[in-house]
């Protein structure tokens, strides 16, 4: 057993902290050293600046023993596979940076990790490859040299390291491992690391070590609950370690906590603001970091509340620590950099600074609190919004909101207004003339520094409206001759105007506020500024029709209209929470749907309702998977079935691991549905779902978050394994989504090699039906 830790537990803490730099340092640095134009030692300086920045914030905030190793050049749980030398030989490189870079990105010649989404979030992590020949091997220079880092500033830290079962959940079996194999096989080797890790860190005279344990927070099985109690059992009988604090958040621990109860880590964290106290009596005798301030949402805590559960806490458990629910990663930094947001939501509202000071607070209200002095605990801290701008809900042209214990609403898509798919698609097939294996894309190209610094231009008042839509019209221009030149079949316009998919509907809707440097990373050096849902939802104007009438204006081809789901809207914006959530996508479905019917006014015959976050809001937990999907499918359908039978809807989903919910795409009864598998192909259409699947789809052959560009050859053969399970009258050719990030030399080429492909997969034409399909391009 471990000597008893040089200090106790400080009184508040946070799980973790944004790593982007609050005017996105990193990225501007990672970008600069990707692109040649500064040095490995430029981007390690900037990487130690936004650290010692960060310790001494939140020093100056009042936490004692900020955490350390939260610090990431692109992604904890590729760090964690570095730190274990979990990495595959195509990635190894010079330098530890350049080895991450490959894994996340891919070379010339390696393809990169796959990536998926983390939880429930839209931060994406970097999937590891574990086989059953990974050889482990501590690294352990980052946690190491971050601990020296601080302490030569005079500061004591607490390294974060994902913990064993997490990584193991997390990580796939790598190419060529047995099919018996699940990377969970390797958990013994696993914690031998893990166990020198310790002893490391041990060596430095690191107190406290945090082992982040989210995957405790999903439903787990009998031979994961036995992992996580050898896993504790055997680094806690480690003779010369650091306390152990295992964190969990994301929701309740469940099962795991009575596991984890019985093992001896000193401390376990509980996130209290979307789990509960349930068991919590079992922890006493440990230390508990309670998580009552949310790291999910940018509401200011209810300081009330919180307070009770802590005192809950503390009467059944003994002693309690305050803490954010999760790590900070997900909100903007601060608060005082808005200054242009309206004062009544300002009160309202807390980002990760505001969040800190509120944890620093409630230890001390909890410190000063009488020991026996407990109000009635309730079961559930979440913050409410003191004053929401709250008037009852708008729904024009709709159905009460569906009743979940209604019979479930998709299995009649008649109901909705459109006619069966077979009778909608012949309507198609002969309005729009394609030809089989259609190619289109996903609906962005490039958002050139031009086009960005254009808008900024118009925010800083130094360009005018008139300017501003010369240059975006120019855009779109551009972007509908190179997709002629290139030979796609259904166009797009580009979606130039937007800042995101999300903030730029967001802009353009009642309800929604705004934040200029709210950034919060998504993956790597990506990063959006989520939206700030207050109040009702209402959509004053169409929004973008006028820039697809432009662009079909400029071709004789099919033009997509292009716009984000409900879902997804809500899902990558700070939802207000004093309305069931369901009731705030149906108010924004109502906008879709208005939109939608607008562009089918003006002429478009193809319209896509990206739904890319429609796996990431799913309940970890089986129950209420159900009724979530019930209820989302509903709304997606409410959204586009306004729509008339010859207009095709398309939709999208990408990273959202389609596989597992595609009885529920297929519900969506979208004529066309694109998803994310350049990375994990094999996987996706080998899912029997596929055959399955009733309705045109698009599986993605060019994997767009890499810079790599694929030949003909490599997206032929992503066709061929497609044609082996779709028949080719429903198979469209598409990249994994859009492609706002890469640059036009790279779109140009991958374009190029999908149209290549699709015309080399194409069954031949019989010469009369080539005619008929001519005939209808004419008179389109
Ligand atoms: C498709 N995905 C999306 C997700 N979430 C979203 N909200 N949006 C998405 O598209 N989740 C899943 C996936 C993958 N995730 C992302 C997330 C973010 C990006 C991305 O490309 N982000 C851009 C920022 C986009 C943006 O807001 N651009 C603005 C501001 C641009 C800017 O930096 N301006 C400069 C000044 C201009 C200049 O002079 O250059 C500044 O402010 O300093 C805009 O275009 O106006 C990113 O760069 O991170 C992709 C996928
Ligand atoms: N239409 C969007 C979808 C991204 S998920 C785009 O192309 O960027
Ligand atoms: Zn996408």
């Amino acid at each position: 057993m471990t000597a008893a830790p040089p200090q106790p537990f400080p009184a508040a803490t946070i799980l973790g902290y944004p790593r982007i730099g609050p005017r996105r340092e990193l990225k501007r640095a990672l970008e600069a050293y990707w692109d040649g134009r500064a040095t490995l030692g430029e981007l390690r300086r900037t990487g130690a600046e936004l650290r010692e920045r960060t310790w001494k914030r939140l020093t100056g905030l009042g936490l004692r023993t900020p955490p350390s190793n939260t610090f990431s050049l692109y992604d904890q749980v590729l760090d964690t596979a570095l730190l274990l030398g979990a990495v595959p030989a195509r990635h190894r490189a010079g330098t530890d940076e350049d080895t991450c870079f490959a894994m996340a990105r891919g070379t010339g010649a390696a393809a990169p990790l796959r990536m998926t989404k983390w939880f429930d979030t839209n931060y994406h992590y970097i999937v590891p490859e574990i086989g059953p020949d990974t050889a482990f091997a501590l690294h352990a220079a980052k946690p190491v040299s971050e601990v020296r880092q601080a302490r030569a500033l005079g500061l004591e830290t607490r390294p974060v390291v994902i913990g064993p079962v997490t990584f193991l959940l997390l990580a796939q079996a790598a190419p060529g491992s047995p099919a018996s194999f699940t990377p969970l096989d390797r958990l013994a080797d696993v914690l031998t690391a893990y166990e020198r890790l310790l002893a490391a860190l041990a060596a430095e005279g690191v107190g406290w070590v945090q082992l982040d344990e989210p995957a405790l927070v999903t439903d787990l099985g009998g031979a994961e609950l036995a992992a996580v109690r050898t896993a504790y059992e055997r680094l806690g009988a480690l003779a010369d370690r650091p306390a152990l604090f295992v964190a969990s958040y994301f929701g309740s621990l469940g099962q795991a906590l009575p596991v984890l109860a019985g093992t001896p880590v000193e401390a376990v964290g509980v996130d209290l603001v979307r789990g509960d106290l349930t068991g919590v009596e079992a922890l006493a005798g440990k230390t508990v970091v309670a998580g009552v301030v949310s790291g999910r949402d940018v509401w200011r805590a209810d300081r009330e509340r919180a307070l009770a559960a802590l005192l809950a806490v503390r009467e059944r458990a003994g002693h309690v620590v305050v803490s954010t629910s999760c790590s900070l990663l997900h909100v903007p930094y601060d608060l005082e950099a808005e200054t242009g947001l309206d004062p009544a939501l300002r009160r309202r509202l807390a980002f990760a600074d505001q969040k800190v000071s509120e944890v620093v607070e409630l230890a001390a209200l909890l410190d000063s609190a009488p020991a026996r002095a407990v109000p009635a605990a309730p079961d559930r801290t979440r913050a409410v919004p003191a004053a929401p701008d709250r008037t009852p809900v708008h729904a024009p042209d709709r159905a009460p909101v569906h009743d979940p214990s209604d019979a479930p609403a998709v299995a009649e898509p008649e109901r909705a207004g459109r006619s069966p798919y077979g009778v909608r698609t012949a309507a198609q097939a002969a309005h729009l003339g394609l030809p089989p294996l259609p190619v289109t894309t996903i609906g962005s190209f490039p958002q050139t520094g031009e086009l960005r610094a254009a808008r900024a231009a118009l925010a800083a008042g130094e360009l005018d409206e008139g300017a501003y839509e010369e240059r975006v019209r120019a855009e779109i221009a551009q972007v509908i001759a190179l997709q002629e030149r290139l030979g796609l079949d259904v166009l797009v316009h580009g979606e130039p105007e937007r800042n995101d998919m999300v903030q730029y509907f967001a802009e353009h809707l009642g309800g929604f506020a705004v934040t200029r440097h709210g950034w919060v990373q998504s993956y790597g050096s990506r990063c959006t500024r989520p939206p700030i849902l207050h109040g009702d939802v209402h959509r004053p104007e169409p929004i973008t029709v006028r820039w697809t009438a432009y662009a079909r204006s400029l071709t004789d081809r099919p033009v997509k209209g292009m716009l984000t789901g409900p879902v997804t809207i809500v899902a990558w914006s700070f939802v207000r929470d004093d309305l069931p959530l369901r009731d705030v996508v149906f108010q924004v479905a109502d906008a879709v749907r208005a939109e939608v019917r607008d562009l089918e006014a003006a002429g478009v015959s193809v319209i896509q309702v990206d739904e890319p976050a429609l796996r990431e809001l799913l309940p970890l937990r089986r129950a209420g998977q159900e009724e979530y999907l019930r209820w989302a499918v509903e709304a997606y359908r409410w959204a586009t079935s306004a729509a008339g039978d010859r207009t095709q809807i398309h939709t999208h989903l990408c990273y959202s691991d389609a596989d597992q919910i595609l009885a529920a795409v297929d519900a969506l009864d979208a004529d066309v549905t694109s998803v994310e598998s350049a990375r994990s192909g094999a996987r996706l259409l080998g899912e029997p779902a596929v055959k399955g699947f009733a309705r045109g789809l698009g599986p993605g052959v060019y994997d767009i978050h890499s810079p790599r560009v694929p030949t003909a050859a490599e997206a032929g053969e992503l066709l061929e394994a497609a044609l082996r399970v779709l028949p080719a009258d429903r198979l469209w050719v598409n990249p994994d989504c859009g492609l706002k990030t890469r640059t036009y030399e790279q779109v140009e080429a991958a374009l190029a090699n999908l149209v290549e492909a699709a015309r080399r997969a194409r069954p031949p034409v019989p010469t009369t039906s080539r005619a008929v399909s001519g005939a209808v391009t004419q008179l389109r």
